[in-house]
């Protein structure tokens, strides 16, 4: 009874929206319908003139594009078929001693293109989330390999232990110490506060001053060493002379600096790569059954996510089968008129929402919190100790490991030496050789955008997933804003959609026997929206041609067929203009969306179609 009373989160469904929704799907549905037929009847119609003809080939093109567009919208109704929101009530929790405890995996690749101070923030505001301290252990897996990333650690640890307190002793909500100072975030007024503001911002610059005077001594640290060299792992001690922070004696979220061996000969998987190692590792230094994941540009923006999340996690009804908790991406450096869609809306405010009242939303990549064990796949207890190696790896260590869960090795601190040595092969680039790290445990290799495969693998597994979608931003970060990068970051993803598309884990075939229909409809429009590109292409050349040429294509403006069309066309855009202003956004952003999906149809989603069936036909490696 207490629970149903004061349960742990609330999963709202807005009928209004599902009515106006379902509603548009059927009336926009039917005069598809009517389009369809017409296109189609011009190739049983007698006088249609014979194949190989140019009115009879520009017919055909125009109706193959537009079949893909009526397709690709009925796959799209899925995300429109029952979007729900959910609140999370963290205040209903129960004591600190009986939550699990968590780990905190962080990624970062390029201390060049990641700027060192950057990832060190975000690694500092996972520290001060509002966690128990001894049940919060923070990884950082450092792909450059870089003395100068060890090095911040160091100093992140050393800042972390004076910043943390500060933070909790005035409640500060803001927990990332450059964007505080920067916002200037003022929420106390008590006694001590500012005289401690100054003295907290001091230390702070004089982190920074240390990262920075690092870099700038040793900036001809050779760059070859990048993608050779040995796994490293080191847990980061304090070494801070602070007097307050010696007097405060609070313990510290456990930090650890991981960087997996890398070998030119051995493929080395990117964040997946990565995410597995810190799986691997920390599965035997601390074991939490769940885990947080962030991009090292993406900072905890509120401390309270943690336990949000947890409130999921700990739902007797949702917790057996939830597989991760997803809050959305949010950037801080957006502009008011952000013309290239940089927020991602869509995905964000719109699809993620549709899936949550299905089966659940995707993994974003970051700022999800992640039961451990449902990416190891079985059930443990039954295996014997030969299956599980050929599952997981020869470490006995890590084999022991899977049975407990939630306990720390108590002994990590004092024997630390000795476990970083036997951690350092769970991160060399041979441990996987002959197991299933990446295609049945783990973070899933074989395309670039990890995180929808993963997600998939998931789903298919009967996991569920919910979205968590708090008013203040729980993770912030830094989005693309040149129209450079975001074709890059595009095509990087538009490729590794279809990747998944062309793989024998294709949605619409693998999907449908293993999750509802629904679901697996919102994985095939993803997967295979890239190939917008062809609808794009064809409608923007083949109609001006005609038009120029004097064959007609469409209906006579005295025709009823023509109302349908503007019908069409019309009835698209509101929607579309409707779900932005319900959304909060302005007519601009509307604008915004539809040029730059325009730009992306016949440019990214173009040269990453182009990119997946290269790779998959083996012309590319
Ligand atoms: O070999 C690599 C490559 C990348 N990363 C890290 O992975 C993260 C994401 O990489 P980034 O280059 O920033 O890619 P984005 O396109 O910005 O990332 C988005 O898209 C990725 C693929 O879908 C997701 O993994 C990310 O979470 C999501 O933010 C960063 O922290 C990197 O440091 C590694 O650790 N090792
Ligand atoms: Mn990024």
């Amino acid at each position: 009874m207490e629970h149903r009373s004061h349960p742990l989160n609330l999963c709202h469904v807005d009928p209004k929206l599902i009515a106006v929704n379902r509603a548009h799907m059927l009336i926009h549905g039917a005069a598809l319908l009517i389009l369809i037929h017409y296109r189609a009847s011009f190739f049983f119609a007698e006088e249609a003139s014979s194949p190989g003809q140019p009115t009879t080939l520009a017919w055909l093109i125009i109706f193959l594009g537009e079949l893909t567009l009526s397709l690709t919208w009925l796959l799209y109704q899925a995300f429109r078929w029952r979007p729900v929101s959910r609140t999370a009530f963290p205040e209903r929790l129960p004591g600190d001693g009986e939550l699990p405890s968590i780990d905190v995996l962080v990624c970062t690749a390029d201390p060049d293109k990641e700027p060192t101070v950057a990832v060190m923030n975000t690694v500092i505001s996972a520290m001060a989330l509002d966690y128990p301290p001894e049940k919060l252990h923070v990884y950082l897996s450092d792909d450059g390999s870089s003395l100068l990333t060890l090095h911040g650690m160091r100093e992140a640890y050393d800042f972390a232990r004076r910043w943390s307190p500060f933070c909790k002793r005035y409640g500060l909500k803001t927990r990332c110490p450059k964007a505080y100072f920067m916002d200037n975030e003022d929420v106390s007024a008590s006694v001590g506060y500012e005289s401690e503001k100054e003295e907290v911002k001091e230390k702070y610059e004089l982190f920074e001053a240390h990262i920075n005077g690092y870099r700038n001594r040793n900036y001809g640290e050779s760059r070859d060493g990048r993608l050779d060299h040995p796994s490293t792992i080191e847990v980061i001690h304090g070494n801070s002379s602070d007097e307050v922070v010696q007097a405060d004696q609070q313990q510290m979220p456990l930090l650890v600096y991981v960087s997996r061996e890398k070998r030119p000969s051995y493929p080395h998987n990117f964040k997946a790569g990565a995410l597995n190692v810190l799986l691997r590792v920390s599965g035997v230094i601390s074991n939490s059954p769940y885990v947080l994941v962030l991009d090292c540009d993406m900072y905890c923006n509120d401390p309270s996510s943690a336990r949000r999340a947890i409130c999921f996690h700990l739902d007797p009804t949702l917790s057996p089968s939830l597989s991760f908790v997803q809050f959305p991406q949010s950037f801080h450096n957006i502009s008011k008129n952000d013309i290239y869609d940089s927020k991602h809306r869509s995905p964000f405010g719109i699809l993620w929402c549709g899936m949550d009242g299905l089966q659940g939303p995707l993994i974003s990549g970051t700022g999800f919190y992640v039961k451990r064990e449902s990416l190891y796949s079985k059930p443990m207890q039954e295996a014997n100790l030969m299956d599980l190696k050929a599952i997981f790896g020869h470490s006995n260590e890590f084999i022991k490991h899977l049975h407990w869960s939630d306990k720390l090795n108590k002994n990590i601190l004092s024997e630390l030496g000795a476990v970083c040595r036997d951690t350092e092969h769970l991160a060399s680039c041979h441990y996987e050789n002959g197991t299933k790290w990446g295609q049945e445990v783990g973070f899933k290799y074989g395309s670039v955008t990890e995180d929808f495969f993963t997600s998939f693998a998931l789903h298919c597994k009967g996991w569920k997933s919910v979205y968590c979608c708090p008013s203040r931003p729980q993770f912030l970060g830094a989005s693309t804003t040149n129209l450079n990068d975001l074709l890059v970051q595009i095509t990087r993803w538009s490729s590794g959609w279809a990747q998944v598309g062309f793989s024998r884990f294709s949605p619409p075939i693998y999907g449908p026997w293993r999750m509802s229909i629904l679901q697996s409809m919102c994985y095939t429009e993803l997967a295979f929206f890239p190939l917008y590109c062809l609808p794009l292409c064809c409608l923007a050349t083949i109609p001006q041609i005609c038009l120029f040429n004097g064959v007609p294509i469409y209906p006579e403006v005295s025709s009823s067929l023509f109302l349908v069309y503007c019908f069409v066309f019309l009835s698209s855009l509101s929607k579309h203009l409707y779900e932005v202003v319900v959304s909060g956004h302005s007519v601009r952003t509307f604008i915004n969306e539809q040029r730059i999906w325009m730009i992306h149809s016949v440019t990214t989603y173009l040269y990453g179609s182009i990119n997946a069936v290269l790779t998959k036909t083996g012309v590319r490696r």
